[in-house]
Order: structure tokens, then C-alpha cells, then sequence
């Protein structure tokens, strides 16, 4: 099947988001792992079993300063994506691509200073651990990942060359096949990653289609007899704990049997969507539901509205119908195609059925009285 442009920005811009979780999920362990290792390395006189040999680093505590530095951003981004109200927000994910940035550069620092003072006992365990440690927490996104490990891999070599006396070759090889480790394992987990987002927005796709299938009338768009119910029942449970009121409009389209009569059922649909189209246009779009309750009926649930209210809804359908002027020759009614409503409003006590039945109760009463007109339940 060919993938639609439209499909493939989704799925990048699902991506971004992904990722923008997945490091403030990962992140955290990374941090720790590296506040772990400048401890060591601040402590290494005493874990290590080897002689301590001189070194640069003796001479001026940078190594120190740099250690400190590198306990102190991991441990303020740790203790700021703790404190952070939403743990997925983008300047999080933001604040800690730029630490780990950060770290990275000094544990630059950190290795040239060993390297250069010939001390190589730790670096090389080191770095072999916090690239594939970072591997493991940022694989999702290359571009953090890389700007992490590449200052680790360039400073160890360019120290192989400076001192060529580390630059033996099972040093090389060593290095080469950590580099081809590392980016055969990138690029497996992060297929993996894509390959999850990409099912997980087709399971997306295809929960909302099942849902629109459920929910939605397939000729006009808008909500079906089912789920106008199950909209109804929660509206009026909301209605009689607050004690607004809530209103119902239902319409039956006039002579409609005459009208797919004369111009074709293919007509009568077009008919329909475009009377559905004018409903929509006539409600609040944010809370009034309008459905099709059956073949040419509608029907409006209007939450908060009293009886005045759904009389001015109805008189709007009335003039927007009107001024859409769509011929219909066999009415005997207008020459274009009307609409007759019935309005009820909710009474304290009355179910969600009898409410319904008042609505169609008044409706009858409009067809009785002549078609193209609203009449109400309460006129009874
Ligand atoms: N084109 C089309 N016609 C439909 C659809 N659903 C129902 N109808 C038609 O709507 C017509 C309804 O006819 P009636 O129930 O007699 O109602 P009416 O002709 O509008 O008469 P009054 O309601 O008394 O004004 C029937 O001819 C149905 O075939 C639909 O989805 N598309």
C-alpha cells in the first residue's frame, strides 16, 4: 500500500514526540550512571588496587573540577525533572539534551587529561560503559546520542595519535569493532523504536475508524441514533445535578418519499448531507450534538438551552433551509425542500424516552399543522 504524505508526517511528528518522552524516561538512569562515575573517578585513589603513578592531574585539581562539575549538573537535572510538574514537557527533554551535552564535553576533558598524563588504567573501561551505556538510553535519538559519545570517541583518537604509544594495534582493533558494536546496536534498537510508534499510530488510526463506525452516521457525518443515546443519557445525568436546563429539536424532512421520487435516491442523499450541513451550521459546535435518528429524521440535543433557546435554533434551521432554497417540485408545501420540528424541553422526572417521545409528539404536531414550522411540547 503506498504511504500517504499525510501518514508519513504524522508518524514523524509522532516520532519527535516519542522521543521528547523517551529521554525524560531514560534520562534520569543516564544521569545517575554518570554522577556514579565521576564519584569513582574522584575516588579512584582509593578503589583503585594500583599504584597511584604522577600525573598532570596532581599538579592542578582540573580533573577534580571537572568531576565536580559533572556531579553537579546531573544531579540539579535529576532533581529538576523530579520537582517538574508535567514529566514530559519539551523544555525538559530540551534542558536535558543540553546537559548531557554538557557532561559530554567534560568528560572530554577528563579523558584527555588521563590520556595525556599516560594514566589510561580507567579510560578505556570508562568509555567502552558510558557509550554503551548511552546506547542503551538514548538510541531513540541520534542526535543527543551523537553529540554525547562522538566527543568521547574523538578524544580517545586523537590521544592514540598525540601518544603514539598507546596506538598499538589491538588498541585499533578494539576500537574499531566498539564503533561497529555500537552502531550495528543503534541501528537495531532504533528500527525497534520505529517499528513500535509506526503500529502504535496504525492501532491509533484504526481505534478512531472503529469509533467513527460506532459513533457516526456513514452518509452525513454526524453522530448516529446510537451514540445521540448514550450522548443524551450523560448530558441529562449533568443536567439534573446542576439543574440547567437541556432541550431537544427533532425534524423529519418534508415529502421526502416524494422527493426521492421524482430526482433519484442518489439526489435524496445529497439532500440529506446537505440538510445535516445546515443543522451543524445552525448549533454551537462545541456542546449541541446533532444526529441522524433515522432515514429523512434528525434530531438536536441542546445542553443548557430552555424552550426560548431551541425555538431560535429551530427558527435558524428554518431561515438557513429557506435561504439554501433546494428545489423540491413535489411539495406541496413550499416548491423547496422544508422541514418540520418538534421542540420538548426537559421537565424534572421525565426520562430520556419521554423526552424523546415529547419531541416527536410536537413534531406530529407541526406535520398536522401544515409542515415547514416548529411547534413545541409544552403548547399541549
Ligand atoms: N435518499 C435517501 N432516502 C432515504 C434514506 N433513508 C430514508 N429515505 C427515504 O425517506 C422516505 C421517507 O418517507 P416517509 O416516511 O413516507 O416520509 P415523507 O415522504 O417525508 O412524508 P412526511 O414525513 O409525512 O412528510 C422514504 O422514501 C425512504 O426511502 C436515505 O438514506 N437516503
Amino acid at each position: 500500500m503506498p504511504v500517504r504524505r499525510s501518514d508519513s508526517l504524522n508518524l514523524d511528528l509522532r516520532l519527535k514526540t516519542m522521543r521528547q518522552r523517551a529521554i525524560t524516561v531514560s534520562g534520569p538512569w543516564f544521569l545517575w550512571i554518570n554522577l556514579l562515575f565521576s564519584l569513582f573517578i574522584l575516588g579512584r585513589h582509593y578503589f583503585s588496587p594500583l599504584e597511584k603513578t604522577i600525573s598532570l592531574t596532581d599538579a592542578f585539581p582540573v580533573l577534580e573540577i571537572l568531576m565536580g562539575l559533572i556531579l553537579a549538573i546531573s544531579s540539579s537535572t535529576i532533581f529538576i525533572l523530579r520537582m517538574a510538574y508535567d514529566q514530559h514537557a519539551e523544555w525538559l527533554s530540551k534542558l536535558l539534551s543540553g546537559a548531557l551535552i554538557a557532561i559530554s564535553a567534560l568528560w572530554m576533558g577528563c579523558f584527555y587529561l588521563l590520556l595525556a598524563s599516560g594514566d589510561s588504567r580507567i579510560v578505556f573501561p570508562f568509555a567502552a560503559l558510558l557509550i554503551f551505556t548511552a546506547l542503551i538510553s538514548l538510541y531513540f535519538d541520534g542526535r543527543v546520542l551523537l553529540s554525547f559519545t562522538l566527543p568521547i570517541w574523538v578524544v580517545i583518537l586523537f590521544c592514540n595519535f598525540i601518544y603514539p604509544s598507546d596506538l598499538t594495534l589491538l588498541n585499533a582493533l578494539l576500537y574499531l569493532l566498539l564503533a561497529g558494536l555500537f552502531e550495528s546496536g543503534r541501528r537495531i534498537l532504533r528500527s525497534w523504536f520505529v517499528l513500535a510508534i509506526r503500529r502504535e499510530q496504525e492501532n491509533r488510526v484504526l481505534i478512531k475508524q472503529l469509533q467513527d463506525l460506532a459513533n457516526l452516521d456513514p452518509l452525513t457525518g454526524i453522530a448516529n441514533r446510537r451514540s445521540f443515546h448514550l450522548l443524551l443519557d450523560k448530558a441529562m445525568q449533568r443536567q439534573q445535578q446542576c439543574h440547567t436546563p437541556l432541550s431537544l429539536v427533532m425534524l423529519d424532512v418534508d415529502y421526502f418519499k416524494k422527493y426521492n421520487d421524482h430526482y433519484g435516491h442518489q439526489a435524496g442523499d445529497e439532500c440529506l448531507v446537505n440538510i445535516a450541513q445546515c443543522l451543524v451550521a445552525a448549533t454551537r459546535s462545541t456542546q449541541d450534538v446533532v444526529a441522524r435518528f433515522g432515514g429523512e429524521e434528525f434530531i438536536i440535543l441542546l445542553p443548557e438551552a430552555t424552550e426560548q433557546q431551541a425555538i431560535e435554533v429551530a427558527e435558524r434551521i428554518r431561515q438557513k433551509l429557506q435561504a439554501l432554497a433546494i428545489p423540491h417540485v413535489g411539495s406541496p408545501v413550499t416548491g423547496y425542500v422544508t422541514t418540520s420540528m418538534g421542540i420538548a424541553n426537559l421537565r424534572p422526572e421525565t426520562t430520556s424516552t419521554r423526552l424523546i417521545a415529547q419531541a416527536d409528539a410536537a413534531l406530529y404536531k407541526a406535520k398536522k399543522h401544515g409542515r415547514n414550522q416548529w411547534q413545541t411540547f409544552s403548547d399541549e
